[in-house]
């Protein structure tokens, strides 16, 4: 029976994985050991056995034990641990959330809807590091799985709307504080149907930016704004979410010659978990929009084309309709009066789903063979 190590499986990513595992019986037939860098010794869930307790996620010698592991603990223990682990000679199979190893060369960005190629082919050369790829661009990468697969992209420009749950639990939860604050602000006024709406606006607004408005995880409000920087500032004027895009996206197709430029920029919003992106991109040839529709819907199980009309979209094309789903809906798509090589689309998807944890548990079945 394969050994399954587990780090990270009670964060935000990690629940959501261990959520789909149990739905899909992923844990059947393996020998599973729940790690962690600060219960050592506590109880295990069920799936480790009877009386199993959790193990040090920090010692090399526990994890060298297993076949497999799968880390949802963030970069830097990616950082801190698999070096050490790789040079005491461990040989097995390491699948991780964190960015930290996706850039490597001898790893893989797994996202198999659109790449299972390239993982057959690593996994045949004998790769053992298998990386989930920024959520934004797993995102994007499965609602335009068909137009890559056919390489009819001569370039994309996305422009992003991401949610607070790409930050962490804790920004989810500021959110939602700073909802409330702004909402008893105002509760009286609001329950006056008589009271002034530039009134509530000017309460809202000393509210958001009073000293003591909470903001501690994004630095400034999101309830009622936006926030057009995603993580560290790059030299080039780019940061490093919008640095990912052509980066992760040439990497998980496997090409390095004539890489496919992917730039844009990218916006935190006030929704929870869902990231949308309002995508440009430059078809290789004009294509009539039938035939697009139709190479988007086809390109895997969880793509589902919207029509560009007004009530389809705003009833299928949300961060509130798609919340909690792997379903992945592109729409909006028409041609662009810059010519007829140019198109739009819009498409939103769970990040923490298809953005982080879907990929992760199907690259562990695709590593076990089955
Ligand atoms: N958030 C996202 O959108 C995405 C994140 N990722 C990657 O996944 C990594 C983990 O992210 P995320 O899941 O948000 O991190 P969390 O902060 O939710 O969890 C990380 C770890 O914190 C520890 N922890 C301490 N207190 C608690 C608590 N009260 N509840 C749960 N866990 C606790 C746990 O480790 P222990 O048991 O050892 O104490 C847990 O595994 C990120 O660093 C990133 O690299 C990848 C894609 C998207
Ligand atoms: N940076 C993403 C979330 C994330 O964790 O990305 P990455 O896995 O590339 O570090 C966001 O804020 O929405």
């Amino acid at each position: 029976m394969k050994k399954l190590g587990l780090v990270g499986w009670r964060g935000m990513v990690g629940s959501v994985l261990m959520g789909r595992m149990r739905e899909e019986r992923d844990l059947e037939g393996l020998d599973v050991t729940f790690f962690s860098t600060s219960q050592t010794g506590e109880a295990a869930p069920e799936e480790a056995g009877a009386g199993a307790t959790l193990q040090d996620a920090n010692s090399v010698e526990a994890l060298a034990q297993m076949d497999i592991i799968i880390s949802c603990q963030g970069g830097d223990y990616t950082k801190a641990v698999h070096p050490a682990l790789r040079q005491s000679g461990w040989q097995g199979y390491w699948i991780d959330a964190a960015s930290a190893l996706r850039m490597v060369e001898s790893a893989v960005i797994v996202l198999d809807p659109v790449n299972r190629k390239v993982i057959d082919d690593a996994l045949a050369s004998g790769v053992k590091d298998y990386i989930g790829g920024n959520c934004t661009v797993s995102l994007m990468m499965m609602a335009l799985g068909g137009l890559f697969e056919q390489d009819l992209i001569e370039w994309i420009s996305p422009m992003t709307y991401q949610a607070a749950s790409g930050g962490g639990a804790r920004h989810m939860r500021e959110l939602i504080n700073q909802m409330g604050l702004i909402n008893s602000e105002v509760a009286d006024l609001l329950a006056d149907p008589a009271s002034a709406i530039l009134e509530i606006d000017r309460k809202v607004s000393a509210k958001a930016r009073s000293a003591d408005f909470p903001a501690d995880q994004f630095g400034v409000p999101l309830a009622g704004s936006l926030i057009p920087w995603i993580d560290a500032q790059l030299d080039n004027g780019q940061s490093k979410e919008e640095w990912k895009g052509q980066a992760e996206t040439n990497k998980i197709l496997g090409r390095s010659a004539e890489p496919i430029p992917v730039d844009g920029l990218c916006v935190r919003i006030g929704a929870m978990r869902c990231h949308s992106q309002a995508l440009t991109i430059k078809l290789k040839k004009d294509l009539p929009v039938a035939d697009i529709e139709a190479i988007l819907a086809g390109a895997n199980d969880w793509v589902k084309v919207i029509p560009n009309e007004k009530e389809a979209t705003i009833k299928g094309l949300t961060p509130t309709a798609v919340n909690g789903t792997l379903s992945v809906p592109v729409g909006r798509i028409r041609k662009l009066s810059m010519g007829p090589q140019y198109i739009s689309a819009f498409t939103v998807g769970d990040q923490l789903l298809w953005g982080a944890a879907e990929p992760l548990r199907r690259v562990l079945n695709i590593v076990l063979g089955r």
